[in-house]
């Protein structure tokens, strides 16, 4: 359609015609004349918020940018090389994240299609986001459904995102710049990110809810526990406390539902949750519904104070102690707590290996707290002469844990020494640590038998997936007041390397903490990443990286991206060196 033809079709509908648009774009059209005082004939620029500003909305965002970003990160993926961008934009309609190819920057920045853009129909006219806001329904606004000229180009699907308290939160748009002519071509984007705003509802009510029951509801069995179509937060009385969007038209339409009990809203008591759980077979998970209707539930219990670590029940029975707070739940971590709780009580010497800055030492104390050692001796191998480990030895008396931090730096004599106080003092038990690989340790082989009596060995941190745990603990812990770590500050820290492992992502954060100004750390506040260390041995081998490559992906949940940034290559080619390794995700 010619530019005339779409302003003369504006002054029809304006005058009461019906000309075949969907009534809310001749609504909307009708605001944009008679409310807002547009003119369609004007190419309006982009309305681009200010910095000052951006930084404003993504920080009332924040939490919604974080729930949404591994929905709109999968979503991206399903439309990868079909040169669609997706757009999360605040209730006010500002782009706050973005998604896009690099190839077409200028197009899309031409198009108004990036980070800060304004797409509140007031400003913007008639457009996916503006009429998404305003319906609070999912909506495609095509081509020439839009109101000014200059966007007619565009082809914009967007779905509302509400927050567990009913309000909306955010707009999720899939816009496209050169699209077919029919309307229709665009149901699937319509699906697509009608499902991504609903398990970004899920998923924001699930992370609000630790403490609370979860109902999640399905209308198939199949999908009920893999893919629900709604979830109710309840407290331990059965009151509603959120709902996602799906879950509030479940309900009865009169009054409001927050606060009032379940069984007031479905034909569910608190009572029945118990049977709703995942031990029962889905089928058997039936909840009748008012109108005579079925749908089929999970129900999922609170959870216990804090889970630290998904080691193996009996360990869990054990309880908390020294080891259990070592790991947030990464699951070679919890293998070697668990392996260190066992061994620790008993007397095998034990030898602690890792890259630096993983922890050994750190374990090697959770270790001797975890014993009957009461004396503690911990020693730096390099430099230590045989009158300095005597003497400190003959100051503990009784069963007493000898750290030996770097054996590999132990010289001859020293070697000798510790040999002969070994065989005098069957209570010392000693606890070593090395950075290097067993094999390549050079010490006489009677006393590396006499050390190595089982290896631990720690992993690195780019291997470990409660990397975000050590970060927000490290935080709460050590900075003053209540430091956050913006979206991309934690996405950036989550591609890096960590060469100096723990040691150098608590002075990153230190750092990071120190620089920020108020209580969140953004990407400017990060000091960048250190050179990798020549301590950083084997696990992460410069000569063959990609040997490295599945327990990467692992570390890394399969995410592409971060696994990419985390090898300083681009996602094509961590796709293709998938591809050549014969891997392939979990399911
Ligand atoms: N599980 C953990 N949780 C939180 N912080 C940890 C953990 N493990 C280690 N750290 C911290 O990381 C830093 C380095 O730990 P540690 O000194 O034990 O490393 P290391 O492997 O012995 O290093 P090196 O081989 O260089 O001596 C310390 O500040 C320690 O408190």
């Amino acid at each position: 359609m010619t530019d005339a033809r779409h302003v003369e079709e504006i002054g029809r509908v304006l005058e009461g015609s019906q000309t075949g648009r969907d009534s809310f774009v001749s609504a909307s059209w009708r605001r944009c004349v008679e409310l807002y005082g547009m003119d369609p004939t004007r190419a309006d620029p982009a309305h681009i918020v200010t910095e000052a500003e951006l930084r404003d909305h993504r920080k009332q965002a924040e939490w919604m940018i974080a729930a949404a970003r591994s929905g709109l990160q999968s979503l991206f993926r399903q439309v990868a090389g079909q040169n669609y961008v997706l757009l999360l934009t605040d209730a006010k309609g500002v782009c706050v994240d973005f998604f896009g190819d690099d190839l077409f920057t200028e197009d899309l920045r031409s198009a108004g299609l990036y980070l800060g853009s304004n797409w509140s129909e007031e400003l913007a006219g008639t457009c996916g986001v503006g009429a998404c806001i305003v319906t609070q329904e999912p909506v495609t606004v095509h081509q020439d459904d839009h109101f000014g000229n200059a966007h007619t180009v565009l082809s914009c699907t967007a779905a509302p995102i509400f927050d567990s308290l009913g309000q909306l939160a955010a707009v999720l748009d899939i816009s496209l710049l050169r699209s077919p002519t029919p309307k229709t071509s665009q149901n699937l984007a319509m699906s697509l990110v009608s499902t991504a705003a609903r398990r970004v509802e899920m998923a924001n009510l699930m992370a609000e809810s630790p403490r609370d029951w979860v109902l999640r509801l399905s209308s198939s069995p199949e999908f009920l526990d893999v893919d629900p179509e709604a979830a109710v937060r309840l407290d331990g009385a059965g009151r509603v406390l959120g709902y996602t969007r799906a879950a509030r038209r479940l309900f009865p339409d009169t009054g409001p539902v927050l606060g009032r009990r379940i069984d007031e809203v479905l034909s569910v008591s608190v009572d029945d949750l118990p049977d709703l759980m995942r031990d029962r077979p889905t089928e058997e998970r039936v909840i009748e519904m008012r109108d005579g209707g079925a749908l089929f539930g999970h129900a999922i219990a609170p959870k216990a104070p804090r889970l630290t670590r998904a080691g193996r029940g009996d360990a869990l029975q054990r309880g908390g102690g020294p080891l259990a707070g070592l790991t947030g739940g990464d699951p070679q971590m919890a293998r070697l707590v668990d392996q260190a709780e066992r061994l620790a009580p008993g007397t095998v010497p034990l030898l602690i290996t890792g890259e630096t800055g993983t922890g050994k030492t750190r374990l090697a104390r959770a270790i001797h707290m975890a014993s009957k050692a009461q004396g503690f001796i911990n020693l730096e191998c390099a430099g230590l002469t045989p009158e300095r480990l005597a003497q400190d030895c003959l100051d503990a008396a009784g069963p007493t844990t000898l750290v030996l931090r770097r054996i590999e730096e132990l010289n001859e004599q020293t070697a000798i020494a510790l040999g002969g106080l070994l065989d005098r003092r069957p209570d010392l038990r000693t606890l070593a640590t090395t950075c290097l690989d067993p094999a390549r340790i050079v010490c006489p082989r009677p006393l590396f038998h006499r050390l190595a009596g089982c290896v631990l060995n720690v992993p690195p941190l780019r291997m470990r997936r409660d990397l975000d745990w050590l970060m927000t603990r490290h935080l709460r812990r050590h900075a003053a007041d209540e430091i956050r770590l913006s979206p991309s500050a934690r996405a950036e820290l989550q591609g890096r390397l960590w060469p100096g492992n723990i040691r150098e992502l608590e002075q990153v954060l230190d750092v990071a903490a120190a620089l920020c100004v108020g209580a969140v750390i953004d990407l400017h506040d990060l000091p960048s990443p250190i050179e990798p260390d020549t301590c950083s041995e084997d696990a992460y081998d410069s000569d063959d990286p990609w040997g490295a490559l599945e327990q990467v992906l692992e570390a890394c949940e399969w995410n592409m991206s971060r696994a990419a940034r985390r090898f300083g290559v681009n996602r094509s080619t961590i796709l293709r060196r998938i591809r050549k390794a014969g891997l392939r995700p979990p399911h």
